[in-house]
């Protein structure tokens, strides 16, 4: 199936992001590439929050967000309501932030795994449905009333 996925993150993210939109466009998704443009130092919530709205407005179904250790873009999209920000490092990881979360956006840490490695992240997450159930119940608990 093909998505709209934006992407985002900062300057340690930026070479994985390229190479991830080169990847995913060779599966036939579309991508919204929220920035960063260059290796320049940047603050990473600029370039994070664009990509939690798209995916909160539904102009993007997934989001991916890269930054040196994936923690700072996952604090930032997960301030939003409807976003659900998973850090992954492993394929494994990445399939059950879908499976038991419905995580609706991957957060990859540049500087702590290979490029194969982030891919195959993002190829789980995008091909891994969420399971429901029991799941379902624990994921409506997460947003602070
Ligand atoms: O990795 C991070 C910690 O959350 C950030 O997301 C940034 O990528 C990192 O802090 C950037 O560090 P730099 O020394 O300014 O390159």
């Amino acid at each position: 199936m093909a998505y709209t996925i934006a992407l985002g993150g900062d300057h340690a993210g930026y070479t994985y992001k390229k190479e991830i939109i080169a990847y995913l466009e060779t599966q036939g998704h579309k991508t919204i590439d929220c920035g960063p443009f260059s290796e320049a130092s940047v603050d990473y919530p600029d370039f994070s929050h664009p990509v939690a709205e798209a995916v909160e407005t539904g102009k993007a179904t997934f989001g991916i967000l890269i930054c040196g250790s994936g923690n700072g873009v996952c604090m930032t999209a997960n301030k939003h309501q409807h976003i659900r920000a998973g850090l992954c490092w492993t394929p494994e990881i990445a399939m059950l932030t879908r499976q038991h979360n419905n995580a609706n956006v991957l957060c990859l840490p540049a500087r702590f795994i290979p490029i194969e490695e982030a891919i195959a992240c993002v190829k789980m997450f995008v091909e891994t449905a969420f399971e429901g159930g029991r799941h379902e119940g624990r994921v409506n608990k997460i947003a602070c009333a």
